[in-house]
């Protein structure tokens, strides 16, 4: 299919001369007017699920930088609240959850079609957005990795090193993977709502993908990515995904191929000269600025951005940072960063 949007044709496999550009966590606390909708909102939760204000904080950035992606704003731990776990941030420390750890626990989660309940305002943030964005911005949906999402619900908060997932594995694997299996169905029908809502790419979060290895990861982090999205390829054929197993080292290798994935997202713990190599020959590859960059600024941001743009120019390529902006970058260094990139544009 002949695509108009630059990040549309490059996960349709295109080599562009300019890289579409967006930014993980664009709308976030780095913005001054993220945090007045923010304060508006009352809370993080609150602005999730008030549709308006969810909408407004994700054109922001499109706003102020022109960027060619917007992503829905919303969270990955949306879907464990849908599924019935408690779910509240503590300011400056993080989210909080239940647990999920015995088969009691586990039985006691609602069924996967209740959960539209809770995401029924998600699905409506999609609507109003893909009728207010600029017709050039496309719009991407996501959701956690079952992996991912499932480590929080196991250890009710975010770990270093998620042990007591590895823990569970390890102690009542059969409790694990039925957890796996439950978040994997929920995302799912999770997913193919934001699609029928208006988003045309979706993406799959799986932040602690670095800390399953070998057999761990092909049953863990690669075998959910590729029953997810065989399952949303059969009922909407024509909508890529984009894959983001952070910090999967050598397991980026053959990783689109292997979960049918359009395009891999990649950390910044990889060379950019190694991943073209190793990970772009498969296609498309979206990545990999650190985003200390967004904090420091200066000739190394600019230096690195064209680095990065260099290494991957002879395919196709969605440029971004290597994980989330954070709340302490100067937005004048992400102008720069998106002037870097678009230097060369004729
Ligand atoms: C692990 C994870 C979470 N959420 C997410 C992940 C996976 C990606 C990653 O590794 O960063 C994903 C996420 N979270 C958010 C988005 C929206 C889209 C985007 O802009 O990228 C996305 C895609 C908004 C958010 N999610 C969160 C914020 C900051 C909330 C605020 O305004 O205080 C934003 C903009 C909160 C959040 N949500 C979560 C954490 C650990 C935190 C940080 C808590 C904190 O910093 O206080 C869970």
């Amino acid at each position: 299919m002949a695509q108009t949007k630059t990040i549309l044709k490059a996960l349709n496999g295109e080599t562009q001369d300019v890289p579409p550009i967006w930014m993980m966590r664009q709308a976030g606390r780095y913005l001054p007017e993220y945090r007045a909708t923010r304060a508006k909102a009352g809370d993080f939760l609150s602005l999730c699920y008030t549709p308006e204000l969810a909408a407004e904080v994700t054109l922001q950035p499109i706003r102020r930088y022109g960027f060619d992606a917007a992503i829905l704003f919303a969270d990955i731990l949306l879907v464990p609240q849908a599924l019935g776990a408690d779910l509240w941030f503590v300011t400056g420390e993080g989210p909080r959850l239940s647990t999920i750890t015995t088969p009691g626990e586990l039985a006691a989660l609602k069924p996967v079609e209740d959960i539209h309940e809770v995401l029924s305002p998600v699905y409506e943030t999609v609507k109003i957005l893909s009728r207010e964005l600029p017709v050039e911005t496309t719009l991407i949906g996501f959701a956690g990795a079952p992996w991912t999402v499932a480590t929080y619900m196991i250890a009710g908060r975010g770990t270093p090193d998620q042990g007591p997932a590895h823990a569970l594995m390890q102690a009542d694997v059969a409790t694990f993977e039925a957890l796996l299996a439950r978040i994997t169905a929920a995302t799912i029908e999770y997913l193919s709502m934001q699609i029928e809502a208006g988003a045309e790419v979706v993406k799959l979060f799986d932040s602690w993908a670095g800390s399953l290895k070998g057999e761990a990861f092909a049953k863990y982090a690669l075998a959910p990515a590729k029953e997810i999205i065989a399952a949303l390829k059969a009922r909407h054929p024509h909508v890529p995904v984009i894959a983001f197993p952070r910090e999967a080292g050598e397991n980026y290798i053959g990783f689109a191929k292997a979960t049918g994935a359009d395009c891999v997202a990649l950390d910044n713990s990889v060379s950019p000269e190694w991943a073209a190599e190793h990970v772009q020959v498969d296609g498309c590859v979206q990545g990999n600025l650190a985003s200390s960059h967004m904090v420091t600024g200066g000739q190394a941001l600019v230096e690195e951005t064209r680095r990065i743009v260099r290494a991957f120019s002879k395919g196709p390529h969605i440029f971004n940072l290597g994980h989330g902006i954070t709340p302490d970058a100067d937005p004048d260094n992400v102008q720069l960063m998106i002037d870097t990139v678009r230097e060369g544009r004729r």
